[in-house]
């Protein structure tokens, strides 16, 4: 992996001019001093900046919003579902710091316009919120509600299903146990079938 924000870029993962990087190494330095590391040894000196690298990356979305990426709205008069299945994500659990990590599925009706936008671009909208310190709730609701924004639907659902570090590797430790979290906007909430059938859709593999 190369430092060049350049790079990164072009790789798909933009670098935040928002994270403090410097700050991050100091404080890195100081956990491995902390925890009774010598965060001067080979395997670790480098280690500090590494994080703070990695960090920019995992953060980068404290640096944008929705309209960053939901850049390409036109009109294509397909005024009926459209569902992005299996949307991978990776985000941070804002109580440990430790990863979550498993897929989302956005759907949306269209409203009479017809505004749809790039498939690509509802995956990014995951990204720009997984991207931060999150709980899984939060990052589901704010998908839904910037789709509500930004394309003004008839209706979204979002279901995200994901498995976290937290409860895994540590705490109550019980590998296997995932968390599935929705949030459900317009035609979605209020039409019991509509919902059905995307539920039925998402289920199916
Ligand atoms: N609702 C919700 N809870 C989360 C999420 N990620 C982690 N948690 C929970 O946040 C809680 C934090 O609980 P605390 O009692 O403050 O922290 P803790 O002592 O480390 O808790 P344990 O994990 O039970 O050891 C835990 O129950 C975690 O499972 C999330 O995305 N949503
Ligand atoms: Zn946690």
């Amino acid at each position: 992996m190369t430092d060049s924000a350049e790079d990164d870029l072009t790789l798909g993962h933009p670098i935040s001019t928002e994270v403090d990087q410097p700050r991050i190494e100091k404080a890195v330095r100081e956990i491995l001093l902390a925890i009774g590391e010598d965060p001067d040894r080979d395997g670790l000196r480098d280690t500090p900046a590494r994080v703070a690298r990695a960090y920019a990356e995992q953060f980068a979305g404290l640096g944008q919003g929705p309209e960053d990426v939901l850049t390409t709205v036109f009109e294509a008069g397909h005024e009926e579902m459209v569902l992005v299945k299996d949307i991978e994500l990776y985000s941070t659990c804002e109580h440990h710091l430790v990863p979550f990590y498993g897929v989302a599925h956005v759907g949306y009706i269209p409203n009479a316009k017809g505004q749809i936008t790039g498939l690509s671009k509802l995956a990014r909208l995951v990204d720009v919120y997984a991207r931060r310190p999150q709980v899984q709730e939060r990052l589901t609701t704010q998908v839904a509600d910037a789709v509500m924004t930004h394309l003004e639907p008839r209706g979204v659902i979002v279901v995200v299903e994901a498995e976290h570090l937290c409860m895994t590797m540590r705490g109550v430790r019980k590998p296997g146990a995932k968390t599935v979290t929705s949030a459900v906007r317009g035609d979605f909430r209020n039409r019991d079938r509509t919902r059905a059938e995307a539920m039925s859709l998402i289920l199916r593999d």
